[in-house]
């Protein structure tokens, strides 16, 4: 089995006037969903043009399956499906002709597949471009990055603008992408039930700075709310705990359960419910503290 990583980032850095994608180094590995997360203007974007090839980075290295684009521009394209946040305008030409004209740039288009899929989710190709709804182009998008057959799916906001069948819709076929086909998928998205519905990592980026990489399901085990009668002295000094909010009962909220309970315990203090989290909390938390515990009085 080729365990070549499906993107490599070292050093990646951008810059604008009033922005800076700093230093950015992760490993993507084959067959897994990532979402990257981050606030509006985060560089998540940039990330996306900048692995597509669209934008040059100041420094760093990229690798898409183990190719750089100096020596491989061409393969590296082929094997990459991206849709980007606003789909590309292609004006009065009518989807049936940038269909056929996408068909023709990529070896392995599935004619078959991208009939399939536009008769499933109802996308008329006889229209120009400029008179399709958003969703429709947003769904037209999908369709050609899937129907390339990628081995890497670069998707920007890819549930933006559809209705719930299509998103139901399309995050089956990445399902089946990833599961059946291989794919990796980098995913950048606002919406929690996207992450939570398609993603293995949590990549987290906030004012371009990469703040870590996070399994999802180990911080949904890992992060629970904890409550307690009696507050701890030092409630920022127990093992695990990030944020604190006094009452009655009070809440710890931990990022490591298990070394919460065994401090507390240790402390004599009784534990009288463990909850868990919402992934939105969890993110959040860490977007907005990055690693610093908080508090709030009753
Ligand atoms: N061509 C450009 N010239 C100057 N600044 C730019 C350019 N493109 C992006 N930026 C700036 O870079 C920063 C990151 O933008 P980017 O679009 O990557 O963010 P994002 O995380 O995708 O945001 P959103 O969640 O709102 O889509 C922003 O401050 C943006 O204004």
């Amino acid at each position: 089995m080729n365990n070549t990583p499906a993107i490599q980032l070292n050093d990646v850095s951008k810059k604008y006037d009033d922005f800076t994608l700093d230093s950015l180094s992760i490993t993507l590995e084959k067959g897994l969903a990532y979402a990257l997360i981050g606030p509006n203007g985060s560089g998540k974007s940039t990330i996306f043009r900048i692995l597509n090839g669209l934008l040059q980075p100041h420094t760093g290295s990229i690798k898409i399956a183990g190719l750089s684009f100096q020596q491989d521009d061409y393969f590296i394209k082929n094997k990459i499906g991206y849709v980007p946040e606003n789909p590309i305008d292609h004006g009065r030409v009518r989807a049936s002709e940038v269909i056929n004209f996408i068909s023709r740039l990529y070896p392995r288009w599935d004619r078959k597949l991208c009939r399939d899929l536009l008769a499933q989710c109802e996308v008329k190709t006889d229209k120009p471009f400029n008179q399709m709804s958003k969703g429709m182009k947003k769904k037209l998008s999908l369709v050609l990055a899937l129907s390339i057959r990628p081995e890497i799916l670069l998707l920007d906001e890819p549930m933006d603008g559809l209705d719930f069948f299509s998103q139901k819709f399309f995050t089956e076929q990445i399902h089946h992408f990833l599961q059946q086909e291989g794919t990796s998928v980098l995913m950048a998205t606002h919406r929690v039930e996207d992450i939570r519905r398609i993603s293995d990592v949590l990549l987290l980026l906030n004012k371009g700075r990469f703040l870590g990489e996070y399994e999802k399901d180990q911080l949904l085990d890992n992060w629970k709310t904890l409550w307690i009668e009696q507050l701890p002295a030092n409630p920022q000094k127990v093992a695990g705990v990030v944020k604190w909010e006094e009452g009655s009962p009070h809440r710890l909220v931990s990022k490591d359960q298990h070394k919460t309970v065994k401090d507390l315990t240790t402390s004599g203090i009784h534990i009288t419910r463990t909850t868990p989290l919402e992934l939105d909390e969890i993110l959040q938390t860490i977007l907005i503290q990055d690693g610093n515990p908080t508090h709030k009085s009753a």
